[in-house]
């Protein structure tokens, strides 16, 4: 598959996602994890309450303050902060491992997060931001999800200009439209990203080998 299986061995890349709750980070994450195998989706702690079709394990780890604050306490996170009232933390294991193996890591994360991640490991960083067509459409699909109750979906409209504001913090931007649009595009990126030099580690040695001595 382009730019999924490249020959070459290469660095594994953080690539992270961030928008106002609504615009379709999930579902294009999701879009993008069922066709990628060199992608994983980094699974986040949280104190906030289940939706119904959540699973525990899948898109969350949902755990108690007590919990939180014990992982937090334990360097358990590569990075934590607090969104809407509720604690978010990614988990560091899972993410070293997967990078280690030379595979890509998606986040599905704040700004917060992201300028935490871009500070511990900028090299491998690349942050997107998704941005909804307009603000009547990011309303209209929160209560499309229809599982907030209503003060929820104000909270969030409320919350959106904040999120957004960081938008030029970001190396991409896309104005999520059409889903299917949108997701070639991130996908364009992600292949154009594994293609850097510096991620290509093994190209040194390939590239010696055809040029030989002279
Ligand atoms: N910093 C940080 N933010 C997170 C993490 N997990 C989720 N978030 C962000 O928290 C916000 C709320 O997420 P969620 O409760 O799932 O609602 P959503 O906005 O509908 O996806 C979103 O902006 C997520 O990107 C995390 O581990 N760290
Ligand atoms: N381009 C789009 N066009 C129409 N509906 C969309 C689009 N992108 C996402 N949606 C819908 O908007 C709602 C919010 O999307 P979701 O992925 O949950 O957002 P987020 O994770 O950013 O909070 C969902 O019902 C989703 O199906």
């Amino acid at each position: 598959m382009l730019g999924g299986d490249l020959s070459v061995a290469r660095r594994g890349l953080m690539f992270i996602l961030s928008s106002p709750s609504g615009a379709g980070k999930t579902t294009l994450a999701d879009r993008l994890l069922a066709s990628d195998n060199n992608l994983t989706l980094s699974i986040s702690a949280t104190t906030r309450q289940r939706r119904p079709g959540e699973a525990h394990g899948k898109d969350y780890y949902f755990v108690s303050e007590e919990e939180f604050t014990r992982m937090r306490e334990n360097a358990e996170f590569l990075e934590s902060a607090n969104v809407f009232g509720h604690h978010y933390g990614t988990p560091r294991s899972l993410v070293e491992d997967t990078l280690r193996q030379g595979k890509d890591v998606l986040f599905d994360i704040d700004w917060q997060g992201a300028q935490q991640l871009d500070e511990v490991a900028g090299e491998d960083v690349v942050k997107v931001f998704i941005l909804p067509p307009s603000r009547e459409e990011l309303e209209a699909r929160l209560r499309k999800r229809a599982q907030d109750p209503e003060d929820v979906v104000q909270k969030r409209m409320a919350k959106a200009d904040s999120e957004m504001s960081h938008w030029a913090e970001y190396d991409y931007v896309i104005i999520n439209y059409d889903l299917d649009e949108s997701e070639e595009l991130l996908r364009s990126i992600l292949f154009a990203e594994r293609l850097k030099r510096r991620r290509q580690i093994g190209l040194a040695a390939i590239v010696k080998d055809m040029i030989g001595d002279g």
